[in-house]
Parts: C-alpha cells; sequence; structure tokens
C-alpha cells in the first residue's frame, strides 16, 4: 500500500539542530495563514539519501564552502568549550543526549504535488546509538567527510547537516549569495526555519497541516458497513502505533444505529481530535511544556494525516469491493455459460423431473411462471394506476392523466396468451383477442371523431357550398350517447358499411380517408386472421375426414368384404376419437430430440413405468426406448400376435385388454392389462427360439405400444447390463409359465386317471339278475349268481390299471391308452374270475 519508492529520510541531527535554534518573531497574523501560503525562507527540500550521491549544480563556491565548515567546526569546539548554548542565528547543536535518536521518514504519495501533502508521516522507532559520545563521533565524521568522501565543501557541508540546500538557494524567495562573506548569511538563511513548533513539525513531516486540514474538511466519505468502519479503525491503530505511541487520537465508534440512520456517517464524525489540540493555536505553542506541545501539535497532524489515510483506506477499499464485485459478475457470466450448455438438460430434466414426479419444486416453478405471466415483470403494474386522475381536482379532467394506463397493454397480451395455453380450444381466444384489437382501435378513431366534432361545433356548423348554405351533418351532432353515436360512425367508416354522412372540409376529408385506409388494411389484416384461425380449427378434421373418405373409397373399389371395410372404418374412428390426428408422430416431429423425449416420457411415461421387464432398468434406458415406442391401435377382437409365428416385435399394452387364448381361441388362458408387456420371449430368443410362444388377441379396442426388435437391440446395446437383466426377467417369466403349465398337466393327468379308472362294481346285467331269480335258490347256479351280486354291492376296488404309465409322465397325449385301457380291463376281469374259481374249489 505503502510507496517506498519516494521514502524521504530525515536524520536526527536536523531535528536536534532546530531545537537548538533561534525562533524568528511571528506575528499573529501569519501563524493563522495555512502554512503552505505562506513565506517560507526555508524549504526544506529533502531527498532521497541516494540523491546524496549524485553531483548537484554547485551555486556557491566550493572554497568558500569549505571555510564555512571549519568555521562551523570552530565555533562548535568553542561552545562546547564554554558549555554555553550558543544564541546566535546559526549554531552548531549539541546533540541532545537523553533524547534516543529518531529517524523521521516521510513517505510521499505516488503522483503527489508540491501542494499535496505527503501521504503519510512515519516516525520509525528510534534506533540504538552505538556510540557513547556524538561528539566524537560528529567531529569524526567531518575529517572523514572533508577528507576521504570527495565531495565538494558544500556537498559536505550538506551532509553534516544531512539536508540539501540547493532547493532553498534556488528559492527565489531566498536571495542567492555567491560570495564568500555572504556564507554565513546563506548559513543563517539555511537554519531559518520556521518559527512555531508547529511549522517545524511540519517542516520535518514535510507536509501542511493546515493544508491537511483543509483536506480533510472536504472527505466526502461515507461508512456505510460496519467492516469498512472495522478496517479503517484498524489501519488507524495501526498507524498510531507506528507513529507514536504518545499521540493522543480519540476514535469514537459509532453506535450501530447511526449504520441504519439516513445521515451517512462520515469518518470525521468518529474520528475526532482532543479538544484542547484543536483549540491550540499558535500563541500556545510557546508553551513551557514543549514535550506536550509537540505531542498535541503532533496529535493533530497526525489526526489530519488519519483523515487523509482513512479516506484513502475508503477510496481503495470501495475499488476492492467494486472488483469483488465485478468479479462476482465475471464468475457468474461464467457459470451462465456453462449453465447455458446444461441449460437444455437442466430445462429438460426439470420439465422431466417435474412430470414424474420426482421434483418436488416443479408446483413451485410453475407458480412462479404463472404468476410472471399474470404479471408484466419490466412494468410494475401500480405504475399504471398511478391515481392521476386526483389531478381533476386541480386541472379538471384531463384524458393525458390516464395515459400510464396505456401501460397496461402487456397485461392483456399475458392474460390473453395465459387463456391461450389454458384452454384445450384457443381458437376462439384467438379470435377474442384479435377482436379486442379491432375494438380498440374503432375506439380510439371515434375518440378522434368526437374531438374533431367537438372542434368544429357540434352540428352547429353551416358551410357554403356553390352559393348554397348548408348545415354540416358530418360532425357529431351532440345527441343521443356521444361515445355510442362517435362509435357507431367510426366503426361505419371503418368497414365502409352503412351510409357515411360526406366530409365538408379538409379536416374532415382527412380523416375519412384514414379511416377508409385503415379499414382496407387494418381491418383487413384482422379479419383475415380470424378467418385463418376458423379454418386451422377444423383443418384437422377436415384432413382426417378426407383421408378416412379416400381409405373407404379405396376398400369399396377393391371389393373387399363388408366385416373389413367396418373394421377399417372403426380403426378410423377410433383413431380419431384418441388422437384426434392420424399420425401423432408428425404432430413432434419438428420438435428438438430432446422435447420430444420429454413429450414422449410424459405421455408413456406412467404406461413405461408399470412394465416390469424395465422396472429395474436404467432411466435412461427408458429415455431411450421411449423415442422408439409407436402407437397402435386394435380392434376388438383382432390378433395381435400366433403361436408359431416369428417374432419381430414387443408390445407394452397402454389401453385396454389383450387375452392369452389357444389356438382354437376358445380358452382364455391369460388376460394382460395395462402396462403389460408381452412378445418379449421370441424377440429376445430365450431358450433359442424366435416363435411366438402363445395366441394373443385384443378383447376390445387397445392401444398398444409396438417395440421393433432392431429398436430394442439398437437401444440395449448400449446398455449390456440391460440386456442382461432383460433376458434374466424374460427367462423368469419363462420358466414361471412353464411350471404353470406342467402343474395343470399333471392335473391333467388325474383328471384323466380318474375318469380312465375303472370300477370292478360294475352293474349286474339286469339279464343276469333276471335269470338269478329265476334259478330255485339252492341251485349251485343260482348261489354263484347271488355271490357275484352281492359282491358288486362292496366298496368299487380300483384297478391298477394305470400302474404301467410312469408317474413323471409329461406327454399326456399316450397313444397306447385305448390299448392299454383295454388289456387292463382284460386284465381285471382275469383276475375276477379266477378269484370266483377258486373259491368254488374249495367249497366243493
Ligand atoms: N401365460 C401367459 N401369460 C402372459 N403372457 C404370456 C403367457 N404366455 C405367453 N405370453 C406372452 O405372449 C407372448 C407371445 O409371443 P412371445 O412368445 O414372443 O412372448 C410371449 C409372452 O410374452
Amino acid at each position: 500500500m505503502l510507496n517506498h519508492k519516494n521514502c524521504y529520510v530525515l536524520q536526527p541531527s536536523i531535528i536536534r539542530l532546530q531545537r537548538h535554534l533561534p525562533r524568528k518573531e511571528t506575528s499573529p497574523d501569519e501563524s493563522q495563514i495555512p502554512f503552505k501560503h505562506r513565506s517560507r525562507p526555508f524549504t526544506a527540500n529533502f531527498r532521497p539519501r541516494t540523491a546524496k550521491a549524485k553531483k548537484q549544480p554547485e551555486i556557491v563556491g566550493g572554497e568558500d564552502l569549505e571555510k564555512s565548515v571549519e568555521t562551523i567546526i570552530a565555533r562548535r569546539r568553542k561552545t562546547d568549550s564554554s558549555t554555553t548554548t550558543s544564541s546566535s542565528a546559526f549554531s552548531i547543536p549539541r546533540p541532545l543526549p537523553p533524547s534516543p535518536p529518531a529517524r523521521v521518514t516521510t513517505i510521499n504519495e505516488e503522483g503527489g504535488d508540491s501542494s499535496t501533502p505527503p501521504f503519510s508521516p512515519i516516525l520509525l522507532p528510534p534506533t540504538t546509538t552505538t556510540t557513547t559520545n556524538p561528539e566524537i563521533v560528529f567531529e569524526a565524521a567531518s575529517r572523514e567527510i572533508s577528507q576521504n568522501s570527495g565531495l565538494s565543501p558544500r556537498e559536505q557541508f550538506e551532509v553534516m547537516l544531512d539536508i540539501d540546500t540547493s532547493g532553498q538557494i534556488q528559492n527565489p524567495e531566498a536571495p542567492s549569495n555567491d560570495t564568500e562573506a555572504d556564507v554565513p548569511q546563506e548559513e543563517e538563511k539555511i537554519v531559518i526555519i520556521p518559527e512555531s513548533e508547529r511549522e517545524q513539525m511540519e517542516v520535518m513531516l514535510d507536509i501542511d497541516t493546515n493544508a491537511q486540514v483543509q483536506s480533510t474538511e472536504n472527505i466526502p466519505s461515507k461508512i456505510e458497513t460496519k467492516e469498512e468502519l472495522k478496517v479503517i479503525k484498524d489501519s488507524i491503530h495501526s498507524a498510531i502505533k507506528i507513529i507514536t505511541p504518545s499521540a493522543s487520537i480519540e476514535i469514537h465508534e459509532p453506535s450501530d444505529e447511526s449504520f441504519v440512520e439516513e445521515e451517512p456517517t462520515g469518518i470525521s464524525s468518529f474520528l475526532t481530535v482532543p479538544s484542547e489540540a484543536t483549540s491550540r493555536r499558535s500563541s500556545e505553542i510557546d508553551s513551557e511544556d514543549g514535550r506536550s506541545s509537540i505531542q498535541s501539535r503532533l496529535s493533530f497532524i497526525v489526526q489530519a494525516k488519519l483523515h487523509h489515510y482513512a479516506n484513502d483506506l475508503r477510496r481503495r477499499t470501495s475499488q476492492v469491493m467494486e472488483e469483488v464485485i465485478q468479479m462476482d459478475d465475471d464468475a457468474l457470466s461464467d457459470d451462465e455459460s456453462e449453465a447455458a450448455a446444461a441449460g437444455a438438460q437442466q430445462d429438460q430434466q426439470a420439465s422431466l423431473m417435474s412430470l414424474i414426479g420426482f421434483d418436488p419444486d416443479a408446483d413451485t416453478q410453475t407458480e412462479i411462471s404463472s404468476r410472471r405471466q399474470c404479471f408484466p415483470h419490466h412494468i410494475d403494474p401500480f405504475t399504471c394506476l398511478l391515481p392521476l386522475d386526483l389531478f381533476y381536482i386541480v386541472a379538471g379532467p384531463l384524458a393525458a392523466f390516464r395515459i400510464p394506463r396505456l401501460l397496461k397493454i402487456y397485461a392483456f397480451w399475458e392474460f390473453f396468451d395465459l387463456l391461450d395455453s389454458s384452454f384445450s380450444n384457443p381458437y376462439a381466444i384467438r379470435i377474442t383477442r384479435t377482436f379486442c384489437y379491432m375494438i380498440y382501435i374503432i375506439h380510439c378513431n371515434s375518440c378522434v371523431y368526437y374531438m374533431l366534432s367537438a372542434w368544429q361545433a357540434f352540428g352547429q356548423l353551416a358551410y357554403n357550398y356553390k352559393g348554397q348554405w348548408y348545415l354540416n351533418k358530418w360532425v357529431y351532432n351532440n345527441q343521443g350517447n356521444a361515445y355510442i353515436r362517435c362509435f357507431y360512425f367510426t366503426a361505419a367508416v371503418a368497414t365502409s358499411t352503412g351510409n357515411n354522412p360526406p366530409p365538408t372540409n379538409v379536416i374532415e376529408f382527412a380523416y375519412m380517408t384514414f379511416s377508409w385506409m385503415m379499414g382496407v388494411f387494418v381491418f383487413a389484416l384482422l379479419l383475415g386472421q380470424i378467418r385463418d384461425i376458423v379454418y386451422n380449427a377444423n383443418k384437422n378434421a377436415e384432413e382426417f375426414r378426407a383421408t378416412m373418405d379416400k381409405a373407404l373409397g379405396e376398400c369399396k373399389r377393391l371389393e373387399l368384404p363388408a366385416h373389413v371395410q367396418e373394421k377399417v372404418r372403426a380403426w378410423f374412428m377410433y383413431t380419431w376419437e384418441q388422437q384426434k390426428t392420424l399420425d401423432e408422430s408428425k404432430l413432434v416431429d419438428k420438435l428438438p430430440l430432446k422435447l420430444q423425449t420429454d413429450l414422449a416420457l410424459s405421455v408413456h411415461y406412467t404406461t413405461l413405468s408399470k412394465v416390469q421387464l424395465f422396472q429395474d432398468c436404467d432411466r435412461s434406458l427408458l429415455r431411450d426406448l421411449v423415442l422408439k415406442l409407436r402407437p397402435v391401435i386394435f380392434l376388438p377382437g383382432e390378433m395381435v400376435c400366433n403361436k408359431g409365428d416369428v417374432g419381430k416385435e414387443m408390445y407394452i399394452v397402454n389401453q385396454g385388454v389383450l387375452e392369452v387364448v389357444n389356438d382354437e381361441k376358445t380358452k382364455v388362458f391369460a388376460t394382460l392389462g395395462e402396462g403389460v408387456a408381452f412378445g418379449e420371449i421370441s424377440l429376445l430368443a430365450i431358450g433359442g427360439n424366435n416363435r411366438r410362444t402363445a395366441n394373443i388377441r385384443s378383447k376390445g379396442y387397445s392401444t398398444l405400444f409396438v417395440l421393433s426388435k432392431e429398436d430394442l437391440n439398437d437401444v440395449i446395446k448400449d446398455y449390456p447390463e440391460a440386456q442382461i437383466l432383460l433376458k434374466k426377467k424374460a427367462k423368469q417369466m419363462l420358466k414361471k409359465d412353464k411350471s404353470k403349465s406342467s402343474k395343470s398337466r399333471k392335473d391333467l393327468r388325474d383328471d384323466l386317471v380318474k375318469i380312465s379308472s375303472v370300477s370292478a362294481a360294475l352293474p349286474t346285467p339286469r339279464m343276469l339278475s333276471a335269470v338269478a331269480q329265476l334259478l330255485p335258490k339252492e341251485s349251485d347256479v343260482a348261489k354263484e349268481l347271488h355271490f357275484m351280486m352281492n359282491k358288486s354291492n362292496v366298496k368299487p376296488q380300483r384297478l391298477k390299471r394305470w400302474s404301467t404309465i410312469p408317474d413323471d409322465v409329461s406327454d399326456i397325449s399316450d397313444t397306447e391308452f385305448p390299448k392299454q385301457r383295454l388289456s387292463g380291463i382284460h386284465k381285471s376281469r382275469s383276475f375276477d374270475l379266477g378269484d370266483f374259481n377258486n373259491r368254488k374249489n374249495a367249497e366243493n
């Protein structure tokens, strides 16, 4: 912060010298004059130490100065020996034994001129003196300078005094002295320094305190934040520490309230100099208490300096703040450019997320955007409603006071935009808006007509035409409702309907011409717009009807069966009902791909999210897939796929119900509802088979999404995990189906066993029972018959006729079934007869 380039050093010798110099009597008036404006007999042109080596222009002769130096040394010796303080105008002062040598360093502000005081005087901490007797040092130094330095006598003199007299001599106010006799005078001039201690201090610090004080009065600084105050305060404290511990500066911290006050707090309001310091004048400077006087002067100077310092700090702080803000803006713009790249994605994500219900802020965002739509964001709506009407009281009713209401035109447009996007049929809204334009134009024109009529006199103006006097019928005759009459007149003129009264003068002719032109161009445009809107409203329906008629006409021409023609008609009707267009994809193919995806996702996501096959798949896979889906409509009873066909597509049920039926289409094995995917088994060739494994039929009208094999492969090739997952799921489904079907086979086998099981309790043939009854009971045959008949009444015994069929039979359609059955029956019968013979033999 500090510029050390212009570092001026004032050696302690000069300070000590000044202390012992006689003071010049200063007139009281002069002490009031700002120092820089006073005649300054001594301007200590302190130069950097490096400048000492530089050869200065010799103005005083070398030998003269040599003598002067010798004189000074001699006088000094003399003074020392007599141990008295010299009272002459010029004397070498004794160094102050007790006071530690101090070094005054003045740092100039960069670019500062002579009128501008140096930036900040900083007294460096006292340095320790290594030599105990300064006189010896002084003499040794003098000798050394005169013998070995090689400097001219004048320069030697300057070095001893540690000043640069060249500036002094160049001073136009100081008379130049070139002669030997003048040397002492010159010396005297050199040592004539400002009389007051204040001025001495000023010289020492190379500043002008009066100027400083004046400059501090002009400090326009404001402390606006507490942080700013803290920075300044800390800087001041550190500066005070550097300058002098004894400088009494009070820093009053403003209360917190001062920051909220409207009156800005200036630096000077909290940085105050003790009152005694400020009140003291030059008369007090000569007080005996020199130390305290110097301190107070120092405080004064320091205060002034600190004001300057604080001001500068503030300036720099605000600069830094501006830079930071600029940097923030830059960073923001960078971020914006980065965000722009991801913008589409962001927007898309937002909309996508909101559509699929993952974005909790979606509702809020929609609300905000709709609010923005309601109110024009660039015009404060309250500006339009400024109560300028109150000026009517003063100036009477003037239309000009209502002009701000025109600003509400944005609200009009945005209102209609909102309606346009809200209504399913926006055509009516658009027509209304166009109609509003027309009415507004007529309204404005009727106002002009009224003004012209009022200006010419309402229907009272008579005019002479070809020597005859007529009453002006063009102007409004001031009868009836003025607004309605004028509006009617204007509307009639603009649309050229009605019998318009002829204009009678130039103004009226101009008005009529303008109105007709407006009618021709503006109204023609507006009416044309309405025609377009109406045409577009029916355009889709007309196109659709034309296509359907064409298709049905072709069917008739080809003499297709009636039921086929009916199917075609039904398809057209259902498609129109569902989509209001023949080709949905046509509506969106002009949109960017991302937007298309968004749209498709928003429409189909509900269905897709239900598809079990895609349940655990990557979300981006769904995004890719969704664009490949094609909606297809199936009519009631229509077959979607047949068993054994080659599978080229898979389907997702969007709407409707489908059935898995047997080959005869008589039995329904399963029904498939919304969100069910099918046809993947053959598509993914699960089990190495690309044939359909079932017949699928549409129960009623149904809408399916079709995904071709190429599209699916195209998408999942980028998602190997999904590929594995899909196959796994399809296999699981197939396995489940197999297990289901094997269970049903087992049931079927049981049924068959049940059906084919032959009971031993065969019903006794009627003939046999009749014979048994006719035969005498005691006869053997009768007994045998009765035995047989009673046996049939016991619990039926199941024959193990199916024992030849293995339990794990997989094929129930056994062709040997009838043979086995017969042999089984035969076997069981033979068994029964054998048993009978054995028992008969035993009885015998
Ligand atoms: N019992 C069933 N329940 C549900 N879907 C089935 C059943 N059997 C077959 N499918 C599906 O019907 C589809 C017919 O074609 P795919 O063989 O390609 O894939 C088949 C399965 O997705």
